[in-house]
């Protein structure tokens, strides 16, 4: 397959209808969820909307998330002082790959791998930022821009 014919990761997935459903089903369940409910109760009407715009961009899709509603050091800001245990990230794992096989998104192998490759990563990161006092981080840090890694493109058949 000639290098510029692979899809991107957010066009394999179905574009933003689909990061759209996929954070909206999932926070729906995250309010329903003991563990992380205290942590999102006071999330705003638009918070859905945003990680959907995030995660869209990183995976390829517009830019929508740090044209209009932040960057990437915005984001990490927002989960600043938050105390984010070991335990409330893999709920938010489970919960979040639940909602991927529950809406059907691609489940391929090479299309996964890459998908919870970056949830490993963003989520840990998270989590590190959450409990930390001093953020080094540069302000002007770009978006991550997440690609297939090692196998290389979608599954042929
Ligand atoms: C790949 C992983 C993650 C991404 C891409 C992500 C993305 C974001 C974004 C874009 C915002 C800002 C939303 C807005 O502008 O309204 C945000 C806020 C927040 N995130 Fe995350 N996040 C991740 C992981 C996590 C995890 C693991 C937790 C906790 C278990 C968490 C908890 C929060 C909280 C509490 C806020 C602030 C909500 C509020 O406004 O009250 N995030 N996140």
């Amino acid at each position: 397959m000639p290098e510029n014919s692979i899809p991107t990761l957010y066009e394999w997935a179905g574009g933003m209808p689909a990061f759209e459903e996929l954070t909206n089903v999932f926070y729906d369940k995250v309010l329903k969820d003991e563990l992380l409910e205290p942590v999102f109760k006071q999330m705003s009407g638009e918070h859905r909307l945003h990680v959907a715009h995030f995660i869209a961009e990183v995976f390829g899709g517009p830019e929508l998330y740090s044209t209009e509603e932040g960057s990437h050091f915005k984001m990490i800001q927002k989960h600043l002082f938050k105390h984010l245990t070991e335990q409330h990230r893999k709920r938010w794992v489970t919960l979040l790959l639940q909602t991927a096989d529950e809406i059907n998104l691609p489940d391929d192998p090479e299309f996964r791998s890459a998908f919870v490759a970056y949830i490993e990563w963003g989520t840990r990161i998270a989590v590190l930022n959450s409990n930390t006092d001093q953020l080094l981080m540069n302000p002007t840090e770009p978006m991550p821009k997440w690609g297939w890694g090692v196998p290389g493109g979608p599954f042929p058949g």
